[in-house]
């Protein structure tokens, strides 16, 4: 017998040694699956990820049906389905969808029990008794046949913040591995509180979003910034220093190349400041000969120089109380520079030939294409001016940088000039588009106005289908592009028209064009046949 009894105790010995070896293999299995796990739950951001990890995974580990995982609601005290698994045919029943998106309290008899236990609570779904309280998806369960739900808490740091439900088939709730199944669902309580946490984060984002463009539509109708086409992020920072300036009484400096819409915006700044009431005072400094630009600005006494015949109010003390935008200011003559230097700083000027000192309260816009800076280290402009200029500056992208604006400015000049011109061009053909935004633009905003002005017109249907672009613009400096961009011709033709709107149209004599362009009334009058301009074109501009 002593024999036998020691075969049995090897026997017993062996078995023992392979049963420890078995749990030895699938407590490395285990490891592997909840390492694999937590790499991938680590990893998702979405419900939609949660479900498909489940359904590929965790399905399969625990023989479940189908699953559903609720969480506990923001306010703490009702819980609802956070994920619902839709693969089984639980989802074709009636109900489904009202159950699973309906709320159910905290305090109901089955989340309790669930949330109170440590392990995962089996529920025998004939067995449960539909007592007081108890949640409706449980008759739902017994309508639609489920026989064993396995549920347990989700919790992350020591609190509630869900629970997962699995259905599984009563013959399978033996095999179930506790252990496994809570390791599983400490993973996924860290997956939903991620899963929540991002949601949030998405929801702030959301949220900042929408107030941002709210604030950004409030900008542009408290300011009125409505005429001034263009929504790109470039005009988007425009928009934003004109609101941050607008109101103050700051002087403003705007920069940027020819045609980028620097009137529009100076005139919007005015638009949106405590002086709107009063006209904004324009003064083009290279429309006029330097002689007569002091007058321009500053005004003069009658009998104050020859010609001076009645007394002219210059163009500061018109903008009293109101804006006065400088144009090209970079064009400004040196001595002038110390001028208005003078008056800027002092707020009071005198009319030349005048005795008494005028105080003025004007707010300064000034606008230029040049680079002051440069022209300040060249000596063309005075430093003093330049920074008592440069308190604000707002600098215009280029139309070349603004791709996502050509678009509707062509639309914008198309409706204006379609209404015009009495035309019904109504859309741009989309290679005429593709065109557009494949120039580089070097007179900007208002070339793209003047080519859709022109086109309209040699356009017989509705549809803008050709364009006349010149041909050989490259993206070089702009400054050399406006040569070739305005001829000679043209510029002496619009800088003749400029004095004779100054000079009301007298030519010869005292305070005339000819006086003022210092030549010949005879040779002036043959200038002006030979550049074609005729009274329309100076009495129609004034
Ligand atoms: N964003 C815009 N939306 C609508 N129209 C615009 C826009 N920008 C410019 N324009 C139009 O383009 C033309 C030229 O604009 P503006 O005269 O303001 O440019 P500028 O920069 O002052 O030119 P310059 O430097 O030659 O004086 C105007 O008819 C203006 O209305």
């Amino acid at each position: 017998m002593p024999i036998l009894e020691g075969i049995c105790d090897q026997i017993a010995v062996a078995i023992s040694n392979i049963q420890s070896n078995q749990e030895i293999a699938e407590r490395e299995a285990e490891k592997t699956i909840l390492l694999a796990l937590s790499e991938e739950i680590a990893a998702l951001r979405s419900r939609n990820d949660l479900l498909h990890i489940v359904n590929t995974r965790i399905k399969a580990l625990f023989s479940v049906k189908e699953f559903g995982i609720a969480q506990i609601d923001e306010d703490q005290s009702s819980y609802s389905a956070f994920v619902m698994d839709l693969t089984g045919n639980i989802t074709n029943h009636p109900g489904f969808k009202e159950i699973t998106s309906a709320a159910y309290s905290v305090n109901d008899p089955l989340f309790s029990r669930i949330m109170h236990a440590e392990d995962p609570v089996l529920l025998d779904i004939n067995n449960i008794a539909v007592e007081q309280g108890m949640p409706e998806f449980v008759t739902f369960w017994k309508h639609v046949g489920l026989q064993c739900v396995l549920a347990m808490a989700l919790r992350v740091g020591g609190k509630n913040i869900g629970c997962v439900f699995l259905h599984i088939n009563r013959n399978e709730t033996e095999k179930i591995k506790t252990n496994l199944l809570k390791a599983v669902c400490s993973h996924l309580s860290v997956a939903v509180s991620n899963i929540l946490a991002n949601e949030q984060l998405l929801a702030y984002k959301r949220m900042l979003e929408m107030e941002n463009d709210h604030l950004k539509e409030e900008i542009r109708t408290i300011y009125n910034f409505n005429e001034i086409i263009g929504n790109g992020t470039a005009m988007q920072k425009v928009y934003h220093l004109m609101s941050l300036v607008a109101a103050s009484n700051s002087t403003v400096l705007l920069l940027g190349e020819t045609g980028t819409g620097k009137e529009l915006i100076a005139r919007a700044i005015h638009n949106a400041s405590p002086r709107k009431d009063k006209l904004m005072i324009k003064v083009n400094c290279t429309a006029l000969p330097p002689n007569l630009i002091e007058s321009e600005l500053f005004g003069h006494e009658r009998g104050a120089f020859t010609g001076a015949t009645e007394r002219r109010i210059g163009k500061f003390e018109l903008a009293n109380n109101s804006t006065l935008f400088l144009d090209e200011i970079g064009e400004l003559p040196l001595d002038m520079q110390v001028k208005l230097l003078r008056v800027i700083q002092e707020r009071e000027l005198e009319r030349i030939g005048g005795r008494n000192t005028i105080s003025i309260n004007v707010r300064i816009i000034a606008a230029t294409n040049r680079n002051l800076e440069e022209e300040v280290n060249a000596g063309n402009f005075r430093s003093d001016l330049y920074y008592r200029l440069n308190v604000f500056p707002i600098q215009l992208p280029p139309l070349r940088e603004r791709l996502d604006d050509i678009e509707p400015l062509a639309y914008f000049f198309l409706a204006r000039y379609s209404k015009n011109t009495g035309r019904k061009v109504t859309a741009i053909s989309s290679n005429v588009l593709k065109e557009l935004k494949a120039y580089p633009w070097p007179g900007n905003v208002r070339e793209l106005e003047h080519l859709i002005e022109r086109s309209i017109l040699l356009t017989s249907g509705n549809v803008l289908k050709e364009i006349q672009l010149p041909k050989n613009v490259g993206k070089g400096k702009v400054d050399e592009l406006d040569i070739s961009y305005k001829t000679l011709h043209e510029i002496e033709r619009s800088h003749i028209i400029e004095v004779l709107v100054r000079c009301n149209g007298k030519i010869a004599g005292i305070g005339g064009a000819a006086d003022a362009l210092e030549m010949p009334p005879t040779t002036l009058h043959s200038k002006m046949k030979k550049l074609g301009i005729s009274k329309k074109d100076y009495f129609q501009k004034k």
